[in-house]
């Protein structure tokens, strides 16, 4: 059974976004458009994919499905790291598709790869801000708030290989808060860590979701994990989202059997 935080989080009746399900019992509610990916279609070699998905201002979306569905696909379109073959991907109604990923809307944090590791934590931030790592002097306050509200304060000067794997998700996740991007999406970003520190950082994304007004899409592979911090979930199955609906979907019974399937539970 999810707890009180995961019921007021995963609650029906909480949700305040739309878009459509597959089924109307698990519909998501109304709210403010802020993401639109328009039939995007996508190709490996051995596999086709199509996403369709509104994300509205203030979610917190996870995206779950098997290994190989399409998660990172969806991201990585998103972002800008793939291109799409066709379709649009908007935000706040404006086409983002011929924009390069640092021109987008958007920070990412992946489960790994986020830092240089020849440059200082402090310079990690930095490069999030600047190219150049030369800050004026908004920059540098907006750098040490960040460092203050996930308590890296004393690690500025550290390099990441001195840093334990929490740590180094830290930073990363200041050089998203500093970054200040609406739109933040997260891959897998926790599964290395242990229970505790996941736990941390969970609560720090769900933080920064509501006091930063931060829109959160996050691949997981955990349905505790989407329960405890999500909003909604998008199932993705053979390269399509197969259905956008309520957290709680994960503990209904009634859930699709896609979904079931998935779970382990049928
Ligand atoms: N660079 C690539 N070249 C060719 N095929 C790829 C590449 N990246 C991913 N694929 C294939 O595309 C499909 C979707 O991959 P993707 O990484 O999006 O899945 P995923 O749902 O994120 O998986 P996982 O949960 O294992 O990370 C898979 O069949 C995968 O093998």
């Amino acid at each position: 059974m999810p707890n009180a935080t995961q019921r007021d989080k995963a609650s029906p009746q909480n949700n305040t976004n739309a878009t459509p399900s597959c089924n109307d019992n698990f519909s998501v509610q109304g709210g403010s458009e802020l993401l639109q990916v328009n039939k995007i279609t996508f190709a490996y070699e051995q596999m086709q994919m199509q996403f369709d998905l509104v994300v509205n201002r203030g979610e917190t979306l996870a995206i779950l499905g098997a290994s190989g569905s399409g998660k990172s696909t969806l991201l990585n379109l998103i972002a800008g790291f793939n291109q799409p073959l066709s379709g649009d991907i908007s935000f706040q109604q404006a086409s983002i598709l011929a924009k390069a990923p640092a021109q987008r809307p958007i920070t990412t944090l992946f489960q790994e790869h986020n830092l240089f590791n020849h440059l200082t934590v402090k310079q990690n931030i930095a490069i999030g801000l600047a190219p150049s790592m030369k800050l004026d002097v908004n920059q540098q306050a907006t750098l040490e708030k960040a460092a203050q509200q996930v308590e890296i304060t004393e690690l500025l000067n550290r390099l990441p290989g001195d840093l334990s794997g929490g740590q180094r998700q830290r930073v990363g996740i200041a050089r998203c808060l500093a970054r200040k991007q609406p739109l933040l999406l997260l891959d897998e970003p926790f599964s290395a860590l242990d229970p505790a520190l996941r736990q941390e950082m969970l609560r720090l994304i769900a933080k920064l979701n509501k006091e930063h007004d931060i829109t959160v899409l996050m691949v997981t592979h955990n349905p505790d994990d989407a329960l405890q911090i999500a909003d909604n979930i998008a199932f993705i199955e053979d390269g399509q989202v197969a259905l956008h609906a309520p957290a709680a979907i994960l503990v209904d019974q009634d859930a699709p059997e896609m979904l079931k399937r998935y779970l382990g539970k049928s």
